[in-house]
């Protein structure tokens, strides 16, 4: 079974991904960490405008060395989205994001363009979101509990920043696929999106 999970910055697909592939013993590939990476390549080299380098770094990315721990800032994901604007950026990571998505048993990769481009035939796609206020308070929760300056205002103002710029660009927007099923988790904690979740898998399946 093949679960395509898209949805804005903090919307908790990713936390949505895990559990459901955990349910259902399948692999999770958090997508947003390729272009993570990718971005904290380029920052690493000072070379975040350079599309050149941007290209050569999503072509030399090995998943084996992704750190989520290291990549799950919010510099990295102002430069991911930089990055994943670029054509020839999403182009490079294409392969890898099939290939994870063609085992026999299936998988769940969550992201923004993985109903769209990456598995338009998908067996479930679902479309998580949530309000930038919500998402806003979610993750200034997960970063004040690491860094006591951590500010709400600016969590929030990064995630309108990057929702404009993903849902706006050329390449790839976050957008809905026509036949994945919203689910606002605005009002929902943590369980209830996850019950909510997998009955919308638990339907598609049959
Ligand atoms: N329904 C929910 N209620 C409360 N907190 C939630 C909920 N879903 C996720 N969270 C929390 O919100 C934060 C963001 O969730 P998560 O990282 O899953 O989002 P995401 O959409 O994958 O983010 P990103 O786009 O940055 O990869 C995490 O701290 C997570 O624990
Ligand atoms: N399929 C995807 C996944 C991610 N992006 C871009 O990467 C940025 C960081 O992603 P997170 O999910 O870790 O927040 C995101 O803002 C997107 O620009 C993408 O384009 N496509």
């Amino acid at each position: 079974m093949l679960i395509a999970i898209d949805g804005p910055a903090a919307s908790g697909k990713g936390t949505l991904g895990k559990r459901i592939a955990g349910h259902l013993g399948l692999a999770h590939l958090d997508t947003g960490l390729l272009y993570r990476a990718v971005g904290a390549a380029c920052l690493a080299i000072g070379k975040l405008d350079d599309e050149a380098a941007s290209v050569a770094a999503a072509h030399a990315l090995d998943v084996s060395t992704l750190d989520p721990e290291t990549l799950r800032t919010g510099e990295i994901g102002e430069a991911a989205s930089v990055v994943a604007a670029r054509p020839e950026v999403r182009a490079a990571l294409i392969d890898l994001q099939r290939r994870f998505a063609a085992r026999p048993e299936g998988a769940v990769l969550d992201g923004r363009d993985i109903g769209t481009v990456i598995c338009p035939d998908a067996t479930v796609k679902l479309f998580v979101t949530a309000t930038p206020e919500v998402r806003a308070e979610r993750r200034y929760k997960e970063l004040s509990a690491r860094d006591p300056f951590a500010s709400y205002e600016a969590v929030l103002a990064d995630i309108h920043k990057r929702d404009a710029r993903d849902s706006n660009r050329a390449a790839a927007p976050l957008l809905k696929a026509d036949d994945a099923v919203l689910l606002d988790t605005s009002a929902l904690g943590i369980e209830e999106s996850f019950a909510a979740a997998l009955a919308i898998v638990e339907r598609a399946r049959g």
